[in-house]
């Protein structure tokens, strides 16, 4: 029996982890759950069917409304008042972190953005195997995190990272020459800029393959979710930035490869569906059988690979400039992007503008105010990180 801590419950990841745990009570144990307090009702809900040991959640302003959910949903089953045990509650911006530090066999983090890095530290720093789905978190911790963990300690949940762990088991190290990173191209994948000046949020969350959260979805279609993962890649599996290769792959049924040194590459491919990268991670290094369905090779299907064009979607070579700038570059990356996809989400920019400005304040950044890898501290990341969403903040007002 594992026994499980979920942060982000209530989101796409974390909603997929439940499921993936629900059919298999005899191998998991969910004791701790963690959200923002967005959905109060999903929580209740989770919390009536897993009966974890601790809730956090990051707003307090939402634990009233979640006592209220807790027993309308007790209600709802019939269950008398004293038959329901709420369970016990962490509140505020520090809520996840503690529970990160709880007793378990594995933390899922699968909050999104920069409010994953204190967890994940937390996590590493107790000792416990940490499922990552919080690309965000290695990202802008860089070396700060690879160096807090373990071998081994952070088990990938990102599709393509998964794959690579997969295909990874096929050589050795000093084998290996290329990690070939596929991304689906997102909804916009084929046009110019020109085409892309007046697209909408609504045409951008329209993702080819994939049902995801709203940050990582804008993210696909700006092709900064591959510039994360080329950075998550590289710090995962220790590889210069240069030998992670992106590849456009619509049908997201190859999740990424390995090239090794004799001329082979080795592929994972199954169907679009992260119960898989998730159930794996769950029990790596073993698989979980029948986390999702196989590719069905009755039917005739096509593969295709395309060069990324990367002068319309820049954000790819801009993530690689931040990732060999490393230290707090990757941070302000990360955050002007946050800011800019707000921005995108209200109406206040365009699409195109979402790279074109973080360009701007990366640029900024390493021209003046960067702090190198060999004096990282959290302090300087989360520092960089309020700099960065506050300049791209700024830039978006003077553009109004
Ligand atoms: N969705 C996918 O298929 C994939 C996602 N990922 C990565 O996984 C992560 C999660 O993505 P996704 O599930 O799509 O995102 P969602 O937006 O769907 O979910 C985010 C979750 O985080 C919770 N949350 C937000 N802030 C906090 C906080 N401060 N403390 C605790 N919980 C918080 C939200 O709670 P609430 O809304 O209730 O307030 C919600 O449960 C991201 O880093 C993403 O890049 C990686 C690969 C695939
Ligand atoms: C499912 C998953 O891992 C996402 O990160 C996915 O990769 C997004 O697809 P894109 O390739 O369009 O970014
Ligand atoms: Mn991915």
């Amino acid at each position: 029996m594992r026994t499980i801590v979920l942060l982000g419950s209530t989101g796409s990841i974390g909603t997929q982890t439940l499921d993936v745990i629900s059919s298999r009570r005899d191998q998991f144990r969910v004791v701790g759950l963690a959200a923002g307090g967005g959905n109060v009702d999903l929580l209740a809900s989770q919390i009536i069917e897993f009966e974890p040991e601790v809730v956090a959640l990051a707003k307090p302003a939402a634990a009233n409304a979640l006592q209220r959910a807790l027993y309308a949903e007790a209600d709802r089953r019939g269950w008398n008042a004293g038959e329901y045990q709420l369970p016990k509650l962490l509140l505020g911006p520090d809520a996840a972190t503690q529970l990160a530090a709880a007793d378990c066999d594995v933390v899922v983090n699968a909050i999104t953005g920069t409010a994953g890095l204190l967890p994940t530290l937390a996590t590493l720093e107790k000792g416990t195997t940490l499922a990552l789905a919080n690309k965000e978190s290695l990202v802008i911790g860089g070396r700060l995190v690879t160096g807090a963990a373990r071998p081994g300690q952070i088990v990938a949940v990102d599709s393509e990272h998964s794959a690579f762990a997969q295909a990874l088991r096929s050589g050795r190290a000093d084998e290996v020459r290329r990690l070939i990173l596929t991304a689906s191209g997102g909804p916009f994948r084929g046009r110019t800029r020109d085409e892309l000046v007046d697209v909408t949020p609504q045409q951008a969350m329209a993702h080819p393959t994939w049902d995801m959260g709203r940050v990582i979805t804008i993210n696909s279609a700006t092709l900064v979710n591959k510039g994360l993962e080329l950075i998550e890649a590289a710090l995962l599996y220790d590889v210069d930035l240069d030998d992670v290769v992106v590849t456009v792959h619509p049908q997201s049924v190859v999740h990424s490869m390995v090239e090794f040194h004799d001329g082979a590459t080795i592929a994972q491919a199954s169907p679009p569906d992260m119960r898989l990268p998730i159930g794996i991670a769950l029990t790596w290094p073993e698989r979980l059988a029948d986390a999702s369905a196989p590719c069905d090779w009755t039917t005739a299907a096509t593969w295709t690979f395309e060069p990324l064009d990367a002068d319309t979607f820049g954000a790819v070579e801009l993530a690689r400039t931040a990732g060999k700038a490393a230290g707090t570059a990757p941070a302000v990356f990360n955050a002007a992007n946050e800011a800019l996809v707000d921005a995108f989400w209200a109406g206040r920019i365009g699409f195109l503008d979402i790279t074109d400005i973080n360009a701007e304040v990366v640029a900024e950044h390493l021209a003046s105010g960067h702090v190198a890898d060999d004096d990282l501290t959290v302090d300087a990341v989360l520092a960089a990180d309020a700099w960065g969403r506050a300049r791209a903040a700024e830039i978006v007002g003077e553009r109004a």
